[in-house]
């Protein structure tokens, strides 16, 4: 014997031993622990939770401790932990301080004399344990995951509700995963830009040319897509799309073209209809074109140009009538220099383009955005809107927005899921937009005041903007001089052949 401790031999000692083990291990692994007795008051709180204190609004444990525990952590569920005495082992806890992945496990006296579960007497507290903050980096994966599948779910839910009675329904006999989800009152903004957009995709909805739209994420390509779908001539027709990007290369084909029966190993009996055919009579959506691999990029232009498709394995070729509208990201004219792209099928998709401005471009729709935002996730959540005071506004409209509506959106989510109030301040923003990671590019400052018709000629390229500047600049000067050229050009610091150049294109 050396005199090194030992485990104790009886088994109450070693549960002894293992429970205060396990205590200490989660006090120092976990962001933070804290308790409360059997009546919900919290009487203890570890060193690492007490740096949570001053985001739950307290300056010291003093305040703290004490209190029942709703009052100081809102959205706690520890009151039903000690009703029902149940742990509630994982779960996600969202309030002013963040959002935490929280365990929440009840305490036991202990019933003298007993084992096993049979020790376990009344519920005499419960423990509270942050295992991590900022889930947003550390579960993103995860969340993204689930608020993409709770989304998917709201929209069909809302869909088949609202669809099961559409007159269209009933005409098209079409099913109602192929209908247009939106229309132009669904892509909200007054802007120029946003109007100047919508009047050329209305103009591109009157005809039966393909579309391509082109802007970055988030920039409501596909709503334009659904909306010119349904203010078409084949809005009665299918709604078909096809995410390019989100399906795997071998399998594009089939996607697109369909299959004969047995026309590979593994493939359905039954044959399968491919997209261009399930779209015959109404719209073909191709979203992220870009992606599109080159090898299938020959077969889509030879079936654009033929009007005719291939299903693999089958030999025979189908008429197909649908009208194809197509979208990406992408800088499809530099993949077209790379060799990336094919500039033929380019200039087949390319009829009709119409670029989607970024939110930057057209900051000033940002406020109606969050109103029409906010009502649409009141709805789904069954929760007033998220009503921002005008700080707020103006340091949402000051942001880059990378992501676009998409983004703006999940910032509001995030925001009505961390404040207590319906009402949310700037203060309350920076902290969201800082803790989800984007940047804030520009300090807060009131949106510039741009009347109307200054907006219109502002919108305009800069090229002609500047020529038409130098113009009034030139007649000004000469007007000002008498006609004298010498002294024109030395009044606007240019030289002589310059004014006469300028004067030339003006003039022209
Ligand atoms: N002007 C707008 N008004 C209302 N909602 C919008 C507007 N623009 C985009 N949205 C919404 O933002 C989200 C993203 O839009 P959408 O999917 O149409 O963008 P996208 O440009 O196709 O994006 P991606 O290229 O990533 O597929 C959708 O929920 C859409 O309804």
């Amino acid at each position: 014997m050396n005199g090194a401790p030992t485990l104790p031999l009886d088994a109450q000692g070693i549960l002894a031993l293992a429970a205060r083990s396990m205590f200490h291990l989660f006090s120092s692994i976990s962001q933070g622990m804290f308790l409360v007795d059997r009546s919900g008051r919290i009487v203890w709180v570890n060193e690492g939770y007490k740096r949570f204190l001053p985001a739950l609004g307290f300056s010291s444990v003093d305040e703290f401790v004490g209190q029942p525990v709703e009052a100081v952590i809102h959205n706690t569920q520890m009151r039903e932990v000690l009703e029902s005495g149940k742990p509630i082992l994982i779960d996600l806890l969202t309030n002013k301080a963040g959002t935490f992945v929280v365990s929440r496990i009840p305490l036991h006296a202990e019933i003298e004399g007993a084992t096993g579960d049979a020790a376990l007497g009344e519920v005499i507290g419960a423990i509270g344990i942050v295992l991590f903050d900022h889930p947003e980096t550390t579960l993103q994966p995860l969340i993204s995951k689930f608020a993409m599948l709770q989304r998917d779910l709201d929209d069909a839910r809302r869909e088949l509700a609202t669809q099961r009675n559409h007159p269209l329904w009933k005409q098209a006999g079409a099913d109602g995963q192929r209908r247009a989800k939106h229309t132009f009152a669904s892509f909200i903004g007054s802007s120029p830009a946003a109007v100047d957009v919508k009047r050329h995709a209305r103009r591109a909805a009157q005809s039966s040319s393909p579309v391509l739209l082109l802007g970055e994420t988030g920039t409501g390509k596909e709503l334009l897509a659904h909306a010119i779908h349904a203010a078409s001539a084949r809005a009665h027709g299918p709604f078909v799309s096809l995410n390019i990007a989100a399906v795997p290369d071998t399998l594009l084909e089939a996607e697109f073209f369909g299959f004969a029966p047995g026309a590979f190993t593994g493939a359905d009996r039954k044959g399968r209809e491919g997209k261009f055919k399930l779209a015959d009579g109404g719209t073909l959506f191709l979203d992220e074109i870009g992606d599109m691999p080159l090898s299938l990029q020959a077969k889509l232009l030879r079936a654009l140009q033929e009007g005719e498709i291939e299903p693999l394995g089958s030999n025979k070729l189908l008429p197909f009538d649908a009208r194809v509208i197509a979208a990406t990201s992408r800088d499809l004219p530099a993949l077209v220099r790379d060799g990336r792209f094919r500039e033929d099928l380019y200039y087949r998709l390319n009829v009709l383009p119409l670029r989607v401005p970024p939110l930057r471009e057209r900051r000033s729709d940002i406020p109606a955005l969050v109103e029409a935002l906010g009502e649409d996730m009141a709805q789904r959540s069954g929760e007033a809107p998220p009503e921002l005071l005008p700080d707020a506004l103006a340091l949402l409209a000051a942001q880059h927005w990378r992501g676009n509506t998409r983004e703006l959106r999940n910032v509001l989510e995030q925001l009505a899921m961390r404040s207590d109030s319906t009402r949310i301040d700037a203060a309350e923003v920076k902290r969201v937009l800082a803790e989800t990671g984007l940047e804030q590019i520009a300090a807060p400052e009131p949106l510039p005041s741009v009347d109307d018709a200054d907006q219109a000629r502002l919108l305009r390229p800069m090229a002609e903007q500047i020529a038409e500047l130098e113009h009034r600049a030139i007649a000004a000067a000469l007007r000002a001089t008498g006609g004298n050229k010498l002294a024109t050009s030395r009044l606007l610091g240019i030289s002589r052949a310059t004014l006469y150049d300028r004067m030339t294109v003006a003039g022209s």
